[in-house]
């Protein structure tokens, strides 16, 4: 037996000795052919809705059963001051630190100790995945100031020097990678919703909480042996964790074949986000692939397709100070009820069936009808690239009359033709990566050829919009719209001029 297999057969042992109910038609295999190192398998036929295995919550580790939480008096409401994240870190570390002292140290013997997932690459080797937006994601920073956070102050709170020696900012990243790629939301049985009606602002400012953190979640950020150690396909799910008062079951939602994998689903996540938190592809491309389209490209586009009389330092400000009444629009704040942040986004997802989000057709759509307006007279668009009071009455006009349209799903055919061009802007910027061909079939990848799939699936979803772009919107004319927004502008300057008269 090699270790991999010997680590395999203990965790086994303890799985057993720890646990309620494995059914027997389950097996911890070794796909380290295929590259997806341990998963489960199915040793006989299995029928959809069979309990695959049950696990007692005081099982899972978490900072109720970690041995962090009762190192000392006190350490549990330490823990339920900080966020799931930082806790979950610090009470995995401490166990890792503990070894074979640790309740769960044959489980932690099958946690990996060398990743793929994003934060472990150079920076030549992000490079590769240059335009992609999941390279804002990796969160580098964001550790880094939780580690300073947590390191050494809050071991010491709990009662740990050994774990500021142990815990360097290495360790963090793995241990905050093995949370990223393992860990489970479980719902925290001991969460009562009339506490938290009962626990007043005084107790609050009592625990200096300024952020979000454990206490009010409702769930908790849990290791779930067993349940981790299925891999997930996104096309090829076939298992389910579900959460019980006082037990987690993992049930088939599909009859399983002798032999197959059983597979779990991480997230409705895209390659890029699949990658960036587990470190593969799936192949051609994930159930739930999507591109984003920057703000970025979008000025870009209307930048150089519009006014070229006027200076583009010039243009691109009025882009940004139009951008900016569009996000401030009281109008659209009352209109859009369930859309918080507004329509001006710093990205836009484009999914893989053509479709695009509402709020990015909507700035289009806008953006398209003052555009085209203002170039039908270019010292008219000169004086609002100067006047902001004359340029947000006429953007408010736009606004106005282009949600009218959007909200019947009607766009006007340059509505339509801008999209193109922002799609069209957003696939230039891929360059090589467009004409890339995913393989057919897995072998061991190398970080290059992770990069170049996720580029290739994002041109894929912005591809599929300039081919396949949803009927689902009707498209008129751009005319009628134009005639009737200028209308407009010329009564309320007609009407201004009048008031102005004594
Ligand atoms: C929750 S663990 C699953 C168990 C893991 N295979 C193991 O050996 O411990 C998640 C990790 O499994 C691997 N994985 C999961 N699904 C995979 C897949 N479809 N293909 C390749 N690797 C996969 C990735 O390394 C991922 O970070």
């Amino acid at each position: 037996m090699d270790s991999f297999a010997t680590s395999t057969a203990a965790f086994e042992s303890w799985l057993h000795r720890h646990y309620d109910y494995i059914s027997d038609d389950i097996e911890i295999a070794d796909l380290r052919n295929s590259h997806e190192g341990r998963g489960l398998r199915a040793r006989n036929d299995i029928q959809k809705d069979t309990v695959l295995f049950r696990l007692a919550r005081d099982h899972i580790l978490n900072i109720r059963t970690a041995a962090l939480g009762k190192l000392k008096p006190g350490n549990q409401e330490v823990l339920e001051t900080l966020n799931q994240w930082e806790a979950l870190i610090l009470c995995l570390a401490y166990e890792m630190m503990l070894g074979e002292e640790s309740q769960w140290s044959s489980y932690l013997a099958v946690l990996p100790e060398k990743f793929n997932s994003l934060m472990f690459w150079s920076s030549e080797e992000l490079e590769k995945l240059k335009p992609s937006n999941v390279l804002q994601r990796i969160g580098r920073e964001q550790a880094e100031q939780m580690y300073s956070k947590l390191v050494p102050e809050y071991c010491l709170r709990l009662g740990s020097k050994k774990l500021v020696e142990y815990l360097t900012l290495d360790r963090f990243h793995v241990v905050a990678s093995i949370i990223m790629s393992y860990s489970f939301d479980v719902d925290d049985p001991e969460d009562d919703p009339e506490d938290d009606a009962q626990d007043g602002e005084d107790e609050e400012e009592e625990l200096e909480i300024d952020q979000e953190c454990i206490k009010y979640d409702g769930y908790l950020k849990s290791m779930v042996p067993l349940a981790d150690t299925l891999n997930s396909n996104t096309h090829l799910v076939n298992a389910n964790l579900s959460y019980e008062n006082d037990a987690l079951v993992m049930t088939a939602t599909k009859d399983i074949k002798e032999g197959e994998q059983i597979y779990n689903i991480y997230g409705e996540l895209p390659n890029s986000e699949i990658l960036r938190k587990y470190g593969y592809v799936e192949l051609p491309a994930s159930k739930y692939e999507f591109a984003e389209l920057p703000l970025t490209v979008i000025k870009q586009t209307f930048v150089e397709n519009y006014l070229s009389s006027m200076d583009r330092k010039i243009r691109e400000a009025l882009f940004d100070k139009t951008a900016g009444l569009i996000s401030e629009s009281e109008y659209l704040d009352e209109s859009l009820e369930d859309q918080d942040g507004g329509i001006v986004l710093d990205a836009y997802e484009v999914f893989a069936d053509a479709d695009v989000l509402p709020e990015l057709l909507l700035l289009v759509q806008i953006l398209t009808t003052f555009y085209e307006s203002v170039e039908t007279d270019s010292k008219w668009a000169k004086k609002l690239a100067r006047t902001r009071s004359e340029l947000e009455a006429f953007i408010n006009r736009c606004i106005l009359k282009s949600f009218q349209l959007v909200e019947k799903k009607i766009i006007t055919s340059k509505c339509v033709a801008n999209l193109y061009k922002c799609v069209e802007g957003r696939i230039a910027q891929y360059g090589a990566a467009q004409d890339y061909e995913i393989p057919a079939s897995y072998r061991e990848f190398d970080r290059a050829e992770l990069a170049a799939i996720v580029l290739r699936c994002e041109v894929n979803c912005l591809r599929n919009v300039l081919n396949n772009f949803p009927e689902k919107y009707e498209r008129i004319d751009d005319s009628k719209l134009l005639k009737n927004v200028l209308k407009r502008k010329a009564e309320a300057d007609a009407h201004k001029h009048k008031k102005q008269k004594p």
